[in-house]
């Protein structure tokens, strides 16, 4: 694999921290600039893309940005990307609520990464996606919705960070972007 630098634009420490552990064991070289981009309302994917032009935009060079939506199956989607504000309005002990008068908690997790060569360019989409269930909160609380996120009996907060990012919505949109990274020239 051709060793590649990557600036990844992120505002968020848990982020940055699970994305410097997964591509830890490849020959990608990290860095990382915190800046708050403005976030466009629409799909998963058209933020990511918008997200991703903004960067390269002021960074004027290679960007990698990453949009996290938690989406219910219950609320057809939503919240989606603008899980953050719920998260930040409810608190996590009392986030898995929004559920309380549905039947169906299952939710999925969705990570997109978007890597921009820079300013004028398309960018290019990674996706990872986990099916799990709204819990109320357990475990640690120091990573936004991870408490309440259960995957096969465990919610992301009570596994060890190996296991999370072996099956987490991350890890798995970080295998494609490593998997791109080997062909590209
Ligand atoms: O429990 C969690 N486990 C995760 O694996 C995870 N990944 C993201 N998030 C949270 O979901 C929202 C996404 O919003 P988001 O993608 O715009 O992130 P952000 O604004 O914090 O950072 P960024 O946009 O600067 O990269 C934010 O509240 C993030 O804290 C997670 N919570
Ligand atoms: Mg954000």
């Amino acid at each position: 694999m051709a060793p590649k630098e990557l600036n990844f634009i992120t505002g968020n420490k848990n982020k940055l921290a699970e994305v410097q552990v997964i591509l830890s064991s490849t020959p990608v070289k990290l860095q990382s600039q915190s800046i708050d981009l403005p976030e466009l309302q629409g799909t998963i994917e058209e933020i990511s893309n918008d997200k991703a032009r903004r960067a390269a935009e002021v960074v004027q060079g290679p960007v990698l940005v990453e949009d996290t939506c938690l989406c219910f199956n219950a609320f057809d989607e939503l919240p989606g990307p603008y899980v953050k504000w719920f998260l930040k309005a409810l608190g996590v002990q009392q986030f898995h609520r929004l559920l309380a008068g549905f039947d169906d908690k299952s939710a999925q997790a969705v990570c997109t990464f978007a890597y921009c060569e820079g300013p004028g360019h398309e960018p290019i989409i990674f996706q990872g996606r986990t099916d799990g269930k709204i819990v109320a909160a357990r475990g640690p609380t120091d990573f936004g919705w991870d408490a309440c996120f259960e995957y096969e009996g465990q919610t992301y907060a009570e596994m060890a960070k190996e296991q999370k990012n072996k099956i987490s919505h991350r890890g798995r949109a970080l295998a494609k972007l490593t998997e791109w990274l080997k062909h590209e020239v």
